[in-house]
């Protein structure tokens, strides 16, 4: 089971991720009260070491998100909203792995239909905290993660019933919105963990080749 924990804004909030043992913590570059600078990005990428740290953007040009990518040392990039195919050629980068990020009622749900190493199905609104019929999405093949309204309590039902190989959480750890609890950080990782689901590895093979 990959866990990725998301909308990280301390230094205390990535520590606590990867003390857990979360798989990558993400940094919200979109508009949003979980919104980071690059310079804060830059230095938790750092805090972060080896685990996976994946930028997350919605709308912004696909120059600006290379150039952030650069500038912080991302080891991913996590693709929102409607970015066409051709950005996600445009982004391609030994350097970062490419995150799509979709409704789970996107046309498309085919991982790496758009050149993604890795698929996002998640609520309609990213980040609100939302929940929907996992089970919609339980015959999905490949490298996909699970989000969408996720908590330490569900989390393990919920990827039992979509058969996730991972899961992204960020409004579930959270004590108010845009502020991490760290105890539910180490909780949701825990409940993951013990989650049955297809997988017998950590890493999704996709991501394994690629730098963190
Ligand atoms: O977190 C945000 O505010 C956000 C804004 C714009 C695009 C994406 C955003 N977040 C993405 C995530 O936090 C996760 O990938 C996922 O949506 C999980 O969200 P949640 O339902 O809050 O667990």
């Amino acid at each position: 089971m990959f866990v990725k924990v998301c909308g990280l804004r301390t230094s205390a909030d990535v520590d606590a991720a990867v003390s857990s043992g979360a798989d990558a913590v993400g940094f919200v570059f979109a508009a949003s009260p979980r919104q980071v600078d690059p310079a804060t990005a830059g230095a938790l990428v750092a805090v972060a070491g080896a685990t996976l740290t994946v930028g997350v953007f919605l709308g912004q040009p696909v120059d600006e998100v290379r150039a952030i990518a650069e500038a912080t040392g991302l080891g991913a990039v996590q693709l929102h909203g409607a970015y066409p195919k051709d950005a996600f050629t445009a982004l391609a980068d030994p350097r970062w792995q490419l995150i799509r990020a979709v409704p789970y009622s996107a046309p498309d749900l085919r991982v790496g239909a758009y050149g993604d190493d890795l698929l996002i199905v998640d609520a309609p609104k990213a980040g609100s905290g939302e929940s929907w019929d996992y089970a919609s999405v339980a015959g999905l093949d490949g490298q996909w993660l699970l989000a969408g309204g996720l908590t330490p309590a569900s989390v393990a039902s919920a990827a039992a019933t979509a058969r996730a190989r991972g899961v992204d959480v960020s409004s579930g750890v959270e004590s108010s919105r845009g502020v991490k609890d760290h105890a539910l950080i180490a909780d949701f990782v825990a409940a993951a963990r013990a989650a049955a689901v297809l997988s017998s590895g950590r890493q999704p093979p996709g991501t394994a080749s690629k730098p963190t």
